[in-house]
């Protein structure tokens, strides 16, 4: 069994647990089991669902391969990053083996930095010497330009544009279309909201929206 073909379980019955499914048939493997806290529908026929950490232990324990076999990958997004950050470290406590994302269609520099466990969507650009952090998504035709450094549990929803140098803190929340000017700093846990221009650095915490961007709520 290749890397690439090693069975997955997505954790979170949401529509980007389709994304995923859709980039996991790609690459050649075949998602497991998904997993959701709630009790919903699957997301898409074909796969068994189960409920929380104790519904995937017992599902693990009637399978015939080790725990070491899977891969998991979340499909957790919006500005949920920190949960992502948790479930993540549930996982691998557990036994699962973290799974980088990289669709075909997304350019990736040779010299770009992936972290463990992070998405690379459709379409999406990461540009040279660009690091990506653990557990981040960057989303459909997102670009990440030259030397930007975006923290762990970061979403850069589909279609921003973040320019040259940025800084993104860990858990923060580029929403869609939004840009960012270069050599900016976005603080940890930010938002920055749908098609915002962002001109000025992002205290960590805050949300901003508009163009330019200004800030609409200070400190959560
Ligand atoms: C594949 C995928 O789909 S990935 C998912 C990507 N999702 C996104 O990109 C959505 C990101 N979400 C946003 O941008 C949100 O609007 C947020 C987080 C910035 C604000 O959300 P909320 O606090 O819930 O704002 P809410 O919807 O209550 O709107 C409050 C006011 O701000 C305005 N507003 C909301 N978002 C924006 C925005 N991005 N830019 C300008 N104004 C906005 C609303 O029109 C409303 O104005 P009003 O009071 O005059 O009617």
């Amino acid at each position: 069994m290749t890397d690439a073909s090693r069975p997955l379980v997505i954790w979170g019955g949401t529509g980007h647990a389709r994304v995923l499914r859709e980039l996991a048939q790609t690459l050649g493997a075949s998602v497991a089991v998904v997993v959701d806290s709630r009790s919903v529908p699957a997301p898409f026929s074909g796969v068994s669902i189960v409920q929380g950490l104790d519904g995937l232990r017992a599902w693990l324990a009637g399978q015939p391969h080790s725990l070491d076999a899977y891969d998991f990958a979340i499909a957790v997004g919006g500005g949920f990053g920190r949960d992502r950050l948790m479930l993540a470290s549930q996982l691998k406590d557990l036994g699962l083996v973290p799974r980088t994302l990289v669709h075909p269609t997304a350019n990736v520099a040779v010299d770009a930095s992936l972290q463990e466990g992070c998405q690379i969507l459709m379409g999406s650009a990461i540009s040279a010497c660009a690091t990506i952090g653990r557990f981040t998504i960057i989303n459909t035709k997102a670009s990440v330009d030259h030397d930007c450094r975006i923290g762990d549990g970061v979403h850069v929803a589909p279609g921003a544009t973040l320019c040259g140098e940025i800084q993104v803190g860990d858990g923060a929340f580029v929403a869609a279309g939004a840009t960012i000017l270069p050599r900016l700093r976005i603080g940890a846990d930010a938002v920055v909201g749908a098609g915002a221009l962002v001109t000025r650095d992002v205290p960590a915490g805050a949300t901003v929206m508009g163009c330019p961007a200004r800030v609409i709520s200070p400190l959560s």
